[in-house]
């Protein structure tokens, strides 16, 4: 082998998603500005960002299914401008939309799937992921006839039949129950076991802190990157809880005070948040006299609540939906 192949192999090995500088515009609105993102293989990766951030269009981007405006990279070590043909047919991409058939059974649509695919022994292959996927009771039920969880489920089959060895994930359990959303991701995480490598985008927390990387876009750039705990420890946020009788009546003073990004009631549990320790320690002392303070460490929320606030203060993010 050549030394420029060795070290192609060699690279190949070490990130499934290589890309430098991405950019795209619609409509003269930059909405990927200069991206780069390295996701090593076996890696989960989590891609968080306010709505509107430019999460679908890298992603769409990386599957070859959208050409970027600039930039270079590798999806799979295949070329993303030159050979996205190769990388949509090499990747497993989902996105929240189910878009399988509703009036065909479960095995009929995965088997639909494998003859799109052009598999070998498509009934076998079959076959085998129904069971490894839990779907044997559900082999003959319609599509349309299932929960949104098992929908999810499906989708999620169908998109790694062909044996993928990255997965695209499009915010693929919104609006799917606690239960069946952590079973997705059991699913997601024993895959990752075996080598497969995971870039999925999500406004949920907890999968967020099921991600051994999190990635958070603003504007289309990557603001921040890193494990819950590097992205906790980095921004630096100061957060205290508070007990007692009068606790939601001082929720509006502690909001409007100095220092106070973030006043929040969890139950009984009034939650407090802030950059600078002293401010928002002065604020508690003045605005929060008679109930019981006590320092916790701050959540992966509290740190995307910050972003998206100093997002919203700098412009560029989109309300809520
Ligand atoms: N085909 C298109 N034509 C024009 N504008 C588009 C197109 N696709 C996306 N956009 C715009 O690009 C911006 C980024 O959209 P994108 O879907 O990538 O964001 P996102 O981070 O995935 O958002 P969400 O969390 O809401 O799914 C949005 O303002 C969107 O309206």
């Amino acid at each position: 082998m050549s030394g420029t192949a060795e070290r192609q192999v060699e690279k190949q090995a070490e990130y499934v998603i290589d890309v430098r500088d991405i950019r795209k515009n619609f409509g003269g609105m930059r909405v990927v500005d200069g991206l780069s993102l390295q996701v090593a293989r076996g890696e989960i990766c989590g891609f968080l960002g306010a709505n509107g951030s430019g999460k679908t269009t890298t992603i769409r981007i990386l599957c070859g299914l959208l050409a970027p405006d600039g930039g270079s990279g590798t999806c799979l070590g295949l070329d993303i401008l030159r050979e996205s043909q190769s990388i949509r047919r090499q990747v497993g991409y989902m996105t929240q939309r189910f878009s399988l058939y509703e009036d065909l059974t479960v095995r009929e649509n995965l088997e639909l799937v494998a003859g799109l695919y052009e598999m070998d022994q498509p009934r076998e292959a079959v076959g085998a992921i129904i069971g490894r996927m839990d779907l044997r009771a559900r082999a003959d039920q319609l599509a349309g006839h299932l929960s949104g969880g098992w929908k999810q489920r499906l989708a999620l089959t169908a998109c790694v039949l062909h044996r993928p060895a990255l997965l695209l994930l499009d915010e693929p359990t919104a609006g799917v129950d606690a239960r069946a959303r952590r079973e997705f991701w059991d699913l997601i995480h024993d895959m990752a076991g075996g080598g497969l490598t995971v870039l999925v985008s999500t406004h949920y927390m907890d999968e967020a802190e099921r991600c051994a990387r999190v990635v958070y876009l603003a504007g289309g750039r990557i603001v921040v990157q890193g494990s819950a705990e590097d992205l906790i420890r980095d921004v630096g946020l100061t957060t205290y809880d508070a007990t007692g009788p009068t606790v939601e009546a001082a929720v509006p003073l502690l909001r409007a005070a100095p220092g106070v990004e973030a006043a929040t009631m969890f139950g009984r549990v009034l939650h407090v948040a802030g950059m600078d320790r002293a401010a928002l320690e002065a604020a508690i002392r003045a605005r929060g006299a008679g109930l019981t303070w006590h320092e916790v460490p701050p959540r992966l929320d509290d740190v995307f609540i910050h972003l998206l606030a100093r997002e919203s203060r700098d412009g560029g993010a989109e309300a809520p939906r």
